[in-house]
């Protein structure tokens, strides 16, 4: 199955079950949440039209050429008066405009005349250096949609209309569990045979970082009937996301489990790393199967399971930004899957990790981003490819 094929499918399925409560949450606290609800403006921003300068402020018809009085000094935080007839305004950055002017000019162009009077040195035009009221915001405009995902920008943004609150969709809940025999946690003495779970706290980290409660599932044994009883346990989540036992071994046992007590929905993606990522339902509950190779762990989650958690919470735009860039490698020989390989920039140009094996974390430790090579696509340097920022997927 083609990725687009998996992915569309993952993202229906996602929309079809999507998270709909919600929480009121203080806006700190909103950060990587998605918004539930369209957030509307209750104020004009800015307020009132306010100095985009430190200079003066003067009605421009007021000005004959002739040096002006100084009839007020308006700082930021302070409420003017009108302006008087034929006299300019001292005024500050981000100060409200008095009522009558129309022109600010900077302080660069003024001199200050031994009189105290003010002469300006160059020609001026009406609305110039002002920040007219309203020009970010108006009230009852909508300045930001409901799925929208609330990062410091969109909190900042929130701040400046004066929300103290927003209301968003509830975390998802997801189980992250590691299966595998040979895996022990860091911190223990490795036996014959065993490696560190690495799976584990990538993938717990990188959950959180996307706004998830995780539920850590801990390690599951390679068998079948504890399989099931684990995936039983776990009947409170919003996803099941595990990695490994999921391809044909005589020790893969989460696809029998789906495919036995629940639904195998798909499998085998022309994709590489990430192959027999899995996709299934355990008596009504979501899971996620990823294969267990790290750098297969990290591809299948970057460009399916986060998109897919985040359909889950409404978001509309799931799809990382991809760059086409060219290649600095070149790759003679045409794979039947696509390929993401963990690569970086250096002159303009993507350069890869020497070693792509999908055991390889630390490719994707020394990589910028995942560099795309179609189905089928042979290169030469210079080459286009896409490469996807891993900046991008992580948060
Ligand atoms: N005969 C075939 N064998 C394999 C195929 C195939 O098509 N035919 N596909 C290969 C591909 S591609 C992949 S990817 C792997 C995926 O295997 P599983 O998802 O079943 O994962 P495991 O077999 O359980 O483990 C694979 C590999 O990853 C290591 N691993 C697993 N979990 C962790 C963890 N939490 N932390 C660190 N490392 C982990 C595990 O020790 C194995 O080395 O199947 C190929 N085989
Ligand atoms: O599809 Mo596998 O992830 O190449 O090692
Ligand atoms: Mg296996």
């Amino acid at each position: 199955m083609a990725v687009e094929v998996a992915l569309e499918r993952l993202l229906e399925m996602a929309a079809a079950t999507p998270i709909v409560q919600r929480e009121h949450l203080p806006l700190a606290a909103a950060l990587g949440r998605v918004l539930a609800e369209d957030l509307v403006s209750t104020l004009d921003l800015p307020p009132w039209p306010n100095s985009a300068m430190d200079g003066y402020a003067l009605r421009l018809a007021d000005w004959n050429g002739e040096p002006l009085r100084v009839s007020q000094r308006v700082f930021a935080g302070q409420a003017p008066e009108p302006l008087a007839a034929g006299t300019c305004a001292r005024i500050f950055t981000g100060a409200p405009v008095p009522a009558g002017a129309d022109c600010i000019e900077m302080q660069e162009n003024a001199v200050v005349e031994s009189d105290q009077r003010v002469r300006f040195t160059e020609p001026m035009v009406s609305g110039q250096n002002i920040r007219p009221q309203g020009q970010e915001a108006t009230v009852g405009e909508q300045v930001l949609a409901a799925g929208t995902r609330l990062g410091p920008i969109e909190l900042g943004l929130a701040a400046s209309l004066g929300c103290a609150t927003l209301e968003v969709v509830r975390k998802v809940r997801v189980a992250v569990l590691s299966t595998g025999d040979e895996l022990v946690e860091p911190g223990q003495a490795l036996g014959p045979g065993q490696i560190y779970n690495s799976n584990r706290v990538l993938l717990c980290g990188w959950l959180q970082h996307l706004g998830c409660e995780v539920v850590d599932a801990g390690i599951l044994p390679d068998d079948l009937s504890a399989t099931r009883e684990r995936l039983a346990q776990l009947s409170d989540v919003d996803l099941i996301l595990s990695t490994g036992g999921v391809s044909v071994g005589e020790a893969d046992f989460l696809g029998i489990a789906l495919r036995e007590d629940g639904e195998l929905a798909l499998w085998k993606l022309a994709i590489k790393p990430g192959k027999p990522l899995t996709f299934g339902h355990y008596r009504g509950v979501p899971v996620i199967g990823l294969p267990g190779n790290p750098a297969s762990t990290l591809v299948t989650f970057a460009l399916l399971a986060r998109p897919y958690l985040l359909r889950r919470q409404g978001v509309q735009s799931v799809a990382p930004l991809k760059f086409k860039v060219p290649a600095g490698f070149a790759w003679p020989k045409a794979g039947s899957r696509r390929e993401y390989l963990r690569g970086r920039m250096e002159n303009g140009r993507a350069i890869i990790y020497r070693n792509q094996s999908s055991g390889v974390l630390r490719s994707a430790a020394w990589a910028e981003g995942l560099v795309e090579v179609l189905e089928g696509q042979t290169l030469v340097e210079g080459d286009e490819v896409g490469f996807i920022p891993l900046s991008e997927v992580l948060g």
